[in-house]
């Protein structure tokens, strides 16, 4: 079936989950015993000959992931740690829809409790964050985002340029991390987000270190409805993965750099941000620190169990 050695993945259960659309193998590893390749995970998120997924997710505690440990030092109540993969096999630092699906899968794996209005702490490459069962799904506080080329968007408001595959022109972006790095570019209206290619990565000059996630985005016409809830359109290309129906940390990015981008005429702190796949929350607000948290909500949902190399 898979195009690689399974090794100790054979016979380990799994679920499948997925967050408005991005979709994750989920596993749990509770004595820290599997050591996942990029070749493992690639075959098992292979669309045809694997079990299909954006990415794939395996819980261990904190305490046992290496080079993480010491975040179980820090705050002990983040047992669990979101040791997250790309469909290529690479790691990224942060998924926010991961995040969501991750705790649904603990609650549903009986590894941890959480009412509606509880919260509970794990462990990730991007620190410790925080996460919130609410009624219709998950909130997390992924931190405060920053701009990746900092002199050069505070000088012009933007820093780089992005070309669609397919495009003669490059269209102005903005590079900011929510952990992970994410290129955001403004497009005037919903036709030309919806005629975008991105089946291939677009060209994106210069381009963080590490690579990015590129997310195109259409502020609604008004941007803010009634309820003071600003409103945006993306579409993404994820780095390790390509275009998916949505990006929890891009829909954060996009909404922190539409923004930015509108500081001069109002601070807006609630957004919705229409994807592909559904609709997810963002929030800005101020922290202890002096700083500002964004915090990404959503739901998330199971959708399958099985066994992975199971004949
Ligand atoms: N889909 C995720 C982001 C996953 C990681 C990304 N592809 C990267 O390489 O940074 C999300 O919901 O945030």
């Amino acid at each position: 079936m898979y195009s690689t050695e399974l090794g100790q993945l054979a016979g380990q259960p799994f679920a499948k989950g997925h967050a408005t659309g991005n979709d994750f193998v989920l596993i749990a590893d509770p004595n820290a015993e599997i050591d996942l390749s990029a070749q493992q995970v690639a075959a098992l998120c292979h669309r045809r000959f694997g079990i299909g997924g954006d990415g794939m997710i395996r819980a261990v505690p904190t305490s046992k992931m290496p080079g993480y440990e010491q975040l179980a030092d820090q705050n002990p109540d983040a047992y669990w740690f979101m040791d997250y993969r790309n469909s290529d096999g690479s790691i990224a630092e942060m998924c926010g829809n991961g995040v969501r699906a991750f705790a649904h899968f603990l609650i549903a794996e009986g590894l941890i409790e959480l009412l509606v209005g509880q919260s509970f702490y794990i462990g990730s490459r991007a620190g410790i964050k925080m996460i919130t069962r609410i009624a219709d799904g998950y909130a997390v506080n992924l931190g405060p985002w920053g701009l990746i080329f900092e002199d050069k968007a505070e000088a012009d408001s933007i820093d780089s340029l992005v070309k669609p595959r397919g495009w003669d022109q490059a269209l102005p972006a903005l590079s900011i991390t929510m952990g992970n790095p994410h290129t955001v570019v403004a497009l005037p209206d919903g036709g030309m987000l919806d005629a975008l290619d991105l089946f291939e990565e677009p060209e994106v000059a210069p381009k963080p270190e590490h690579g990015t996630n590129v997310e195109f985005v259409v502020p609604n016409e008004p941007l803010i409805e009634e309820d003071g809830v600003a409103q945006i359109k993306m579409r993404v290309h994820e780095r390790g993965v390509g275009e998916t129906l949505s990006c929890g940390t891009g829909a954060c990015a996009a909404a922190a750099a539409v923004r930015y981008w509108a500081r001069g005429t109002a601070l807006i702190n609630q957004w919705a941000v229409t994807v592909p796949g559904g609709v997810v929350g963002v929030e800005f607000r101020a922290n202890e620190a002096g700083g500002e948290d964004t915090i990404l909500s959503g739901p998330a949902e199971l959708v399958a169990r099985g066994v992975i190399g199971a004949k």
